[in-house]
């Protein structure tokens, strides 16, 4: 071969391999496009809280190869956080969701811009809390929703040539948006949820709710076979109280007794208020036996101690209680009477049972017996 031709096969070898190199790069970059397309769809279809955040930790270090992915969210006045446990979100399964009192707090500088280089232990060490062996490089993206920054996307890598300050940061500032917009949008369905569950004067759980939760546990008691429990607690002669404290003291007391009946409960308990002065509680696997227990202890908690009031009045309440108990050997579970029956049935021992505390004296936690 002449020397021309022995160029030009190391020229075809060379033009080969760079196309065969870039060939690898655009699919490498294709797969990574579509891991990141898959991954906003997934958290675009994300309805609840916990999925999404679920989402961002197991699914983003993954696709995105990085060792460690936390988010520091603002939650001025601990409103997400408070709603959130509200709902049932267990906040220790995700140690990498981090809050923020304030903008400040998350310390971005001026301008709320990507901040890409090396990990500098100072600064972000309260970021990535959770991250061992040390981080070498981060992107910290701010994450803002209508000019107004939410919290920051933390990425880690230990790689430090991952994020360096000239790199472009078009796709992590995308990435962020999408979780922003997500984030919001999951945020305020949670708390739409909630303000729709709960009773705005004592902030325990409304009506609405309790049906619901009702018809749920019915069946899952029943499935399962456990007891079901229900309590009706009635404030005693509280119009009395209303016509000498006023309708706003009248409120005071409904949200001190709401409080003195949950410190009795269990977590797993479902405290309502059904209107007016009348607060209703659902125990999950209790016979009546506890039932009336945890009744009596509602009972004396509620009159242990004067409430004081706005303005220094003093006043001291009783409740009456009836419970009722939907026991797992119960005919009506057995035979497959609808559950709307058996909770209107449920509800009805309760009532007729606390009729019969008030027509007994008040102050008395009476059981449901059945004659
Ligand atoms: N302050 C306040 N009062 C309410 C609210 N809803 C209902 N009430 C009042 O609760 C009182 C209920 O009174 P009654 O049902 O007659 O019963 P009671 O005086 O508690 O007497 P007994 O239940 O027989 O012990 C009425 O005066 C209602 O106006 C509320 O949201 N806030």
């Amino acid at each position: 071969m002449s020397d021309s031709n022995e160029d030009l096969a190391a020229e075809n070898r060379a033009l080969r391999a760079r196309m065969a190199w870039m060939l690898e790069q655009a699919e490498r970059n294709h797969d990574i496009m579509m891991r990141h397309q898959a991954f906003d769809l997934e958290i675009v279809g994300a309805t609840s809280f916990p999925e999404l955040i679920g989402s961002i930790f197991s699914t983003l270090p993954v696709i995105s190869e990085l060792d460690s992915v936390t988010l520091s969210l603002v939650d001025e006045g601990d409103d997400i956080r408070t709603v959130m446990e509200r709902l049932g979100v267990d906040f220790a399964a995700f140690p990498d969701l981090l809050f923020a009192a304030g903008i400040g707090q998350l310390d971005l500088g001026g301008e709320p811009k990507p901040l890409l280089g090396a990990y500098d232990a100072r600064r972000d060490a309260r970021r990535f809390p959770h991250a061992a062996p040390p981080l070498q490089s981060v992107a910290i993206v701010p994450l803002l929703r209508n000019r107004r920054v939410i919290g920051t996307l933390n990425l880690g890598s230990r790689d430090p040539t991952r994020f360096t300050p000239s790199l472009g940061t078009d796709f992590v500032e995308h990435m962020a948006s999408i979780i922003a917009i997500c984030l919001e949008n999951v945020i305020s369905n949670e708390m739409l949820k909630y303000i729709g569950l709960t009773d705005s004067l004592t902030g325990v759980y409304n009506r609405r709710y309790l049906d619901r939760r009702l018809l749920e546990e019915i069946a899952r008691a029943r499935r399962q076979r456990y007891d079901l429990s229900f309590m009706y607690i009635d404030i005693d002669h509280f119009k009395r109280i209303n016509d000498t404290l006023g309708h706003q003291g009248g409120d005071e007391v409904l949200r001190e007794v709401a409080g003195r009946i949950k410190r009795e409960l269990r977590l797993s308990d479902a405290l309502a208020r059904f209107g007016g002065e009348e607060f209703v509680v659902l125990l999950i696997d209790a016979d009546l036996d506890s039932a009336a227990f945890v009744a009596e202890r509602i009972r004396a908690g509620i009159s242990a101690a004067m409430i004081d009031l706005d303005g220094g009045v003093k006043v001291s309440v009783t409740g009456s209680i009836g419970v009722a108990c939907l026991e797992s050997t119960d005919e009506t579970g057995a035979t497959g009477v609808a559950a709307d029956v058996v909770a209107r049935e449920l509800i009805a021992h309760a009532d007729e049972a606390l009729y019969q505390a008030k027509a007994g004296g008040r102050n008395r936690v009476i059981r449901y017996s059945g004659q």
